[in-house]
């Protein structure tokens, strides 16, 4: 047995990816699939589209490399977290369209939740921000919505999951979920480590939708015999955000990585017990292996490489979002433009599902290059501003933020980054951490690495961007970014004052 097979099912892609006993890529297989905006601030995905495109990666994977079934030693799942699916046990069709972590459909619902101030009971709890970007609300707005679903519900007929329930479900019929993406659904207790009888209530759902808690490393099931020919254990499962902190080798309290994807999300290393953010960050369990769960603090933002994405999609200025790097870097700075990506509101530190996407400072002399250059310098703001938090929370100095993730190939980017942060940005050889941490997850499960230490050995640097500004530069840079922030905030109140 020389490989492990992670399957990185992503917001914006799926991703199957072979990987050595020196945690090398040995071949990768990718496929974007459709995302569905049925309404302003909705994001769906077809549950099907998930599945489907999964599996033809990791059967691409395989055969476009030669690598026989027999040769690989587990299968490591990460994941696009909070992403809400419900299916009949019986037949495995889902109800409903996947509704994605970056929709906003149940923010009033959050609103109503706040003002009856049980915001403080789910904070204590889950480690989370009241938001509608969790699954709670979302399964809740199905169980409401779907007809006699609640009843079904009841009577055991259906399932809830995440996208690693939904996967493990489909490759070997288990119904299982991790901790780390349990403590993402905001019905799960970070500190007990299992479902909240109270949230459950509050939240009206029934205890007979949930799928079983597991460890992040250990054999789940064996994949069925017809998928690759032949069984594979199913032996690694986290969230992608925490896979990527286990993959870029945080394992000690204090070290930061943050992944530019679909999103951007920083997290720091907290250590071995629950932290709890005064600075609106989230506290979550980053993964339990060998009977030991590290918690890790959290900052999340929903527009990250989407907003190079919504530049390719949406405004059609570049062909493919590599191209953001050679438009932005055709003008000599934003020229005064900057562009604040609300698109499905702000997370942390704001948490304003109501604000919008906006640009600013626009002139008869802003071009298309301007925009891309302040949708590019809007990933590094953002970041800037978890950090700032973070650092807050943690009241530790931070030396380095290892980035990964689509948009971290961008030196553009990452040069910016380092200039905001006033901190070093580091890429590792391997960028694609998230898959890789969930290969190290799977490969400690079945002894194809020994331990963390043996791990933690592998990663190393492939390049450093060194801060190249001044203290006093960055102040008035974020003092401006704060001043557009502004200008996004509650746009789509309900109600406006
Ligand atoms: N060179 C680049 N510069 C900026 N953004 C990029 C670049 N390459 C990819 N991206 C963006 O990164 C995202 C894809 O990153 P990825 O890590 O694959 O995301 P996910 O795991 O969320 O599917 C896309 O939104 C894409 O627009
Ligand atoms: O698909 P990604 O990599 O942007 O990650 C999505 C996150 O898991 C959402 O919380």
């Amino acid at each position: 047995m020389h490989t492990i097979l992670a399957l990185d099912q992503g917001t914006t892609s799926s991703r199957a990816i072979l990987f050595d006993r020196q945690g090398r890529v040995l071949a990768t297989a990718q496929q974007e699939y459709p995302q569905h905006f049925p309404q302003p601030g909705w994001v769906e995905h077809d549950a099907r589209d998930i599945w489907t495109t999964q599996l033809a990666c990791a059967r691409r994977v395989l055969a476009e490399s030669g690598v026989d079934a027999a040769q690989v030693a587990a299968i490591g799942i990460a994941n696009q977290r909070e992403t809400t699916l419900v299916w009949d046990r019986r037949s495995g069709a889902p109800l409903t369209r996947a509704i994605v972590w970056q929709d906003r459909r149940t923010a009033e619902t959050c609103d109503a939740l706040r003002a009856a101030g049980k915001a403080d009971l789910i904070g204590r709890k889950t480690g989370l921000e009241l938001d509608a970007y969790f699954s709670a609300t979302k399964l809740q707005w199905i169980l409401d919505h779907v007809p006699d679903a609640r009843r079904r519900a009841e009577r055991g007929e259906l399932a809830f999951g995440t996208v690693d329930s939904w996967l493990v479900y489909r490759l070997c019929g288990r119904h299982v979920t991790d901790v780390s993406n349990a403590s993402r659904t905001m019905l799960f207790d970070i500190h007990t480590l299992g479902w909240d009888r109270e949230l459950l209530d509050l939240f009206g759902v029934p205890a007979a939708l949930l799928p079983e808690i597991v460890p992040s490393a250990g054999v789940v099931g064996h994949t069925h015999d017809a998928l690759f020919g032949r069984a594979i254990p199913i032996a690694g499962i986290a969230g992608d955000q925490q896979a990527a902190t286990f993959g870029q080798a945080c394992h000690r309290q204090g070290m930061v990585k943050n992944t530019y994807g679909t999103g951007c999300f920083m997290l720091m290393h907290a250590g071995d017990e629950a932290p709890r953010s005064r600075h609106r960050l989230l506290a979550t369990v980053g993964w339990n292996v060998g009977g030991r769960t590290d918690y890790l603090l959290e900052g999340s933002v929903f527009m990250g490489g989407a907003t190079v994405q919504w530049l390719r999609d949406g405004l059609g200025i570049i062909e493919r979002s590599g191209d953001v790097e050679a438009l932005a870097l055709s003008v000599p700075d934003n020229g005064g433009v900057m562009l604040v990506p609300a698109f499905v509101g702000l997370g942390a530190p704001h948490w304003d599902p109501y604000a919008r996407g906006t640009i600013v400072g626009m002139t008869r002399g802003t071009t298309a290059a301007h925009i891309a250059r302040a949708a590019l310098e809007a990933i590094a703001y953002q970041s800037a501003e978890l950090l700032a938090a973070m650092q807050k929370d943690a009241a530790c100095a931070v030396h380095e933020v290892r980035a990964d993730g689509g948009a971290a190939n961008n030196d553009l980017l990452m040069q910016f980054q380092a200039d905001l942060l006033g901190v070093p940005v580091v890429r590792p050889r391997v960028t694609e951490t998230t898959a890789l941490g969930a290969a190290y997850l799977a490969g400690l499960a079945v002894g194809f690495w020994q331990s963390v230490a043996e791990i933690e050995a592998q990663w190393q640097v492939a390049r450093r961007f060194a801060p190249q500004r001044s203290a006093a530069w960055r102040e008035e840079t974020m003092a401006r970014w704060v001043r557009a922030v502004a200008h996004a905030r509650a746009w789509a109140q309900p109600h406006p004052a």
